[in-house]
């Protein structure tokens, strides 16, 4: 569950947010600069609004009236970047298990890198290097990392916009699929209404730093969107 109300100063309009997620997706569309990442960094702790409240999983990370602010990585919160964010020197394996919490963190580890990599069907690239995969792959493999955090939101940050059509529309299958089994909160920022209405369960348009419903959530799990989920089920 998020919940998000604040605002945020910036150079040339203030931000204004008043999103609320409890499963499902929520799709933030809009156009270039007006203020959709500097909402996912605000939710992730990257940046800090000027007022307001983040709550994750009813807990709240950033108030400004109590004076919390959470850091980034007590947030529970995976991040996923446009550009994959790999590091080149390090194997597929060595980029996911970057994901895992330290020992000791608030994070109870449960998964293994392999389940991960299996989950994604990158098992096979373990060994590889990011330079030795195709943008896809990449694009799995930074999912494959933010997901062995065990997060309670995910934040996808234009994720699949440098992939090629058919890549695009398996990877958004596998992200509905994942969502549904992972039953937790993803935030998607993305420039293409299209995509917004096929994944959004929510979609909410930023202009200006000011929002506009394009879609409320309706009810949890609404009957096309489940009956998409178990054909992609049934096809595997
Ligand atoms: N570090 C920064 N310093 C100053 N201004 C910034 C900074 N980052 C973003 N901005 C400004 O804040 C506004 C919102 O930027 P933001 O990156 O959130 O937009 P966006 O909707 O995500 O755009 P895009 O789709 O191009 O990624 C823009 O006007 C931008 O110029």
């Amino acid at each position: 569950m998020l919940k998000a109300h604040f605002k945020k100063k910036l150079p040339s309009f203030e931000l204004e947010v008043d999103v609320s997620i409890s499963n499902g997706i929520l799709a933030l569309v809009g156009h270039s600069g007006a203020g959709k990442t500097t909402i996912l960094q605000c939710v992730a702790g990257l940046q800090t609004p000027s007022w307001g409240e983040i709550a994750i999983s009813n807990k709240p990370v950033f108030s400004s009236e109590l004076g919390t602010n959470v850091p980034i990585r007590k947030r529970r919160i995976g991040y996923l970047f446009q550009d994959y964010a790999l590091f080149p020197h390090m194997t597929v394996e060595k980029n996911v298990l970057y994901g895992k919490p330290k020992k000791g963190s608030a994070s109870e580890q449960v998964l293994t890198a392999g389940d991960v990599l299996e989950m994604l069907k990158i098992g096979h690239l373990r060994n590889r290097y990011p330079s030795q995969i195709s943008g896809g792959e990449k694009q799995r493999v930074a999912l494959a990392r933010a997901l062995m955090t065990e997060p309670e939101l995910l934040l996808l940050d234009e994720p699949l916009s440098a992939l090629d059509q058919n890549t695009r529309s398996t990877l958004q299958q596998e992200l509905l699929k994942l969502q549904a089994q992972w039953k937790i909160p993803f935030v998607l920022v993305t420039h293409d209404l299209q995509e917004a209405e096929m994944l959004g369960d929510q979609i909410i348009k930023i202009d200006h730093g000011q929002q506009e419903i394009i879609k409320e959530q309706g009810e949890q799990g609404k009957p096309e969107k489940l009956e998409l989920v178990r054909g992609l089920n049934n096809a595997r």
